[in-house]
């Protein structure tokens, strides 16, 4: 059988609020060998392009051909989301079990059905954090307000009403982040000790 996780972080945060960033410091903290980052919208991305035969690898990316299809892409998401909300988290799931490290860091939580499904199917294992960081930092990491993006459910849903176990201050201070890197290596630890992996 596929291994069950010991800790799943689900990261949210605003646009350049540094998700991915502190994701990957956070993977490095704890060890490459035992920990993987994962993305909801890669698997969005996989079966979009099986189901429209279109390339995957460049539909990463942040290219013209992405761009190209990004409108009815998205659309194309959120439709699966109405029949299921759990499609794209069940398939990042199964991916990362497979892939069986023990400790899973998603890094891109946006909507409360994202955030529910981790806390309902891993509910010992899941640590919501979220990455916070002021509009000038993020401005200046490249941000600009986009009227149909920054206010939209993907990017509002999860701004209030959930009970965060983490919040990251990600400003650009480099000593709040290794305080903050350093709480949730720990928190990684014990869950480990804990499930005795
Ligand atoms: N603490 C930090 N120190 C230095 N650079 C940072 C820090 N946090 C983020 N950055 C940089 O800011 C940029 C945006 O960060 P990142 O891509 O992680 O944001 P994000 O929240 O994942 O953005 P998006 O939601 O648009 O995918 C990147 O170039 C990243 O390297």
């Amino acid at each position: 059988m596929a291994a069950q996780p010991g800790v799943v972080f689900v990261f949210s945060g605003k646009r350049k609020c540094g998700k991915d960033y502190v994701a990957e410091r956070l993977r490095e903290r704890i060890g490459a060998d035992c920990s993987a980052i994962y993305r909801l919208s890669a698997p969005l991305k996989e079966q979009y392009a099986r189901d429209h035969d279109l390339d995957f690898a460049r539909l990463l990316d942040a290219s013209a051909y992405k761009e190209r299809y990004r409108g009815d892409m998205i659309r194309w998401g959120e439709e699966q989301r109405e029949r299921d909300p759990d499609f794209f988290c069940e398939l990042t799931a199964a991916g990362a079990r497979d892939a069986g490290a023990p400790v899973w860091i998603v890094s891109d939580a946006r909507r409360r059905t994202d955030v529910a499904f981790f806390r309902r199917r891993f509910a010992r294992q899941t640590v919501l954090v979220r990455v916070v960081a002021c509009e000038a930092t993020r401005r200046a990491r490249g941000w600009t307000f986009t009227e149909g993006v920054d206010d939209a459910e993907s990017e509002c849903g999860l701004d209030e009403g959930v009970a965060w176990d983490h919040v990251v201050e990600n400003d650009g201070n480099e000593t709040t982040l290794e305080r903050h890197l350093d709480r949730l290596h720990s928190d990684a630890q014990s869950s480990l000790e804990g499930a005795s992996l």
